[in-house]
């Protein structure tokens, strides 16, 4: 390996004749301090920037591995090579356990010397190289996203990848995942950072109003539209647009939109003007987008134009200790927030967390957090604290304080979404059929009549699809009318459609 002239070894050694033959060997690549007490050699150590300890065990005032003590406690990197008598195994044997890094038996030669000392300073690089890429590669968190899990390395690394680029990118992953997070993370690592950032949620708008929201409207466009209106799409310019829920815009508009991308142009709705913008996409979806395609809800070409960089947010129970990492934090901003004194969750919830499915992902874990904190205060949160959670959540204890209405197999998932309570997908066990064990002990009932009990999750199922039927296949519409968020519609179309999976795992 590469060395510099300028690098100092420490030789600490009593014998003047071995220091000086020793001295001679390393004269020419480093500069050689020397030392020949221990005292001596501690003040060296303290006053100077040593690159590497070569220290003899048998000094007339201390023990070499004093020196090696003292090293390790205050440059706890420094290599430290121990030169000790031949055949002295145990000395070497304690030397290495205090923290040396290799061992020279006397009496030794110059290529001896050479090649123990270019081990080391070959193994330290290495070291160096590691410790240097961990920094740079393994973040406990990435902007506002908090996690170090090896999912969030990766997508961390793709958003610092993509970021200087113009390419659309294209998210995907459940509700509550952190999608829109991303997005600004990738506004924020970009050259357009310090222009605007314009998200839109296009399943929190009206089917009929996602158009003018994004492009803008003249005066009098259509009934309501009492004054002309900038669009997202302007208010964009220059930076990033983050359409969310995507696959919510008709095929007409679809069509606008990949016109508009294209050609950088767009004309707002009751104008034939055309404005011409430099905008990135960015959009989101929390459906498949492919299976979106062959349904024929999303336009194939769009999908391409859009699908230039794909980047998955994996779901909370797939990034391991991420969860405890999540809730620490929350728990101590929701604290200062609320002037409580929480510091920390107790083992037992803690393993609850991470054994806990999380249908509604980071969104719920910051919802079952805050409630703790807002109904409760202590330093400590245990298991009387937790709201309502499932029972069966795999060889977890159930919180003590928490009600359970959700049956063997099927997590209750109240905090997921904004639907308090809700349970988002059929139970697992697969006895969901008329006459199979039910989730509230069915089984034992033998009356006829009672086959005609569905399961909630079906009586669900029902009502919700009746209401799309009734908006003729609106899914915001319908989600308006029964005061549920759309995003919940579609995380449960994708359960009943995965069928008996609760969460999309099998
Ligand atoms: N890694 C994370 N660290 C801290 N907070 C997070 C993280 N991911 C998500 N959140 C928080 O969780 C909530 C949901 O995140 P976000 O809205 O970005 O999710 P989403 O995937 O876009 O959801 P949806 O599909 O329902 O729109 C937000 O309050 C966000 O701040």
């Amino acid at each position: 390996m590469q060395t510099t002239s300028r690098h100092t070894i420490l030789l600490v050694e009593d014998s003047v004749s071995n220091a000086l033959v020793y001295q001679n060997y390393l004269k020419d690549t480093y500069r050689v301090l020397v030392a020949d007490t221990g005292h001596a050699a501690l003040k060296l150590l303290a006053e100077n920037t040593i690159y590497l300890l070569i220290t003899d065990v048998r000094l007339p005032d201390m023990s070499g591995l004093d020196i090696v003590d003292y090293a390790q406690s205050t440059q706890p990197d420094l290599p430290i090579i121990v030169i000790t008598a031949f055949g002295s195994v145990d000395l070497v044997v304690d030397a290495m356990r205090r923290g040396a890094s290799d061992f020279l038996s006397k009496p030794f030669d110059r290529a001896r010397l050479e090649v123990t000392i270019s081990n080391i300073l070959e193994r330290q690089h290495l070291q160096d190289v590691v410790n240097e890429y961990q920094k740079t590669f393994e973040r406990d968190r990435f902007h506002n996203m908090i996690g170090g899990s090896l999912p969030m390395q990766g997508v961390y690394r793709i958003i610092e990848s993509c970021a200087a680029s113009k390419a659309s990118v294209f998210i995907t992953g459940e509700s509550g995942t952190g999608k829109e997070l991303c997005s600004e993370a990738l506004h924020a690592e970009s050259t357009r950072s310090d222009k605007p950032f314009i998200a839109l949620n296009c399943a929190a708008i009206p089917r009929e109003l996602i158009e003018s929201e994004i492009f803008g409207h003249v005066k009098g466009a259509f009934t309501g539209a009492a004054t002309a209106r900038e669009g997202a799409a302007l208010r964009a310019s220059g930076g990033t647009l983050f359409l969310d829920e995507i696959g919510e815009m008709s095929l007409d508009l679809q069509s606008k939109l990949l016109r508009f991308i294209q050609s950088g142009t767009f004309s707002p709705v009751g104008s034939s003007k055309e404005i011409k913008v430099d905008v990135r996409f960015i959009c989101a979806t929390n459906r498949d987008p492919l299976a979106e395609v062959r349904e024929g809800r999303f336009r194939e070409d769009l999908y391409y134009r859009l699908h230039v960089i794909p980047l998955h947010m994996p779901p909370l129970r797939d990034r391991g200790n991420d969860v405890l990492k999540i809730a620490g934090e929350l728990l101590r901003k929701y604290s200062e927030d609320e002037g409580k004194s929480f510091r920390c969750f107790d083992d037992k919830v803690a393993d609850y967390f991470l054994r806990y499915p999380w249908p509604g992902n980071v969104r719920e874990l910051s919802n079952v957090v805050r409630n703790i904190v807002v109904l409760n205060d202590a330093e400590t949160v245990t298991m009387t604290m937790l709201p309502q959670m499932s029972e069966s959540t795999p060889g977890a204890a159930q919180p003590e304080g928490g009600a359970v209405d959700g049956g063997p197999g099927v997590p209750a998932a109240p905090f997921s979404d904004e639907v308090g309570g809700e349970q988002d997908t059929p139970p697992s066990t697969g006895a969901v059929s008329d006459d199979a064990p039910g989730v509230n002990g069915a089984s034992n009932v033998e009356d006829r009549d009672s086959k005609a009990i569905l399961p909630l999750w079906k009586e669900e199922q029902r009502i919700i699809e009746t209401a799309i039927q009734k908006c003729s296949g609106n899914i915001p519409r319908a989600a308006a009318f029964l005061e549920i968020s759309a995003s919940t519609i579609y995380r449960k179309k994708l359960a009943w459609e995965k069928s008996h999976s609760p969460f999309g795992q099998d």
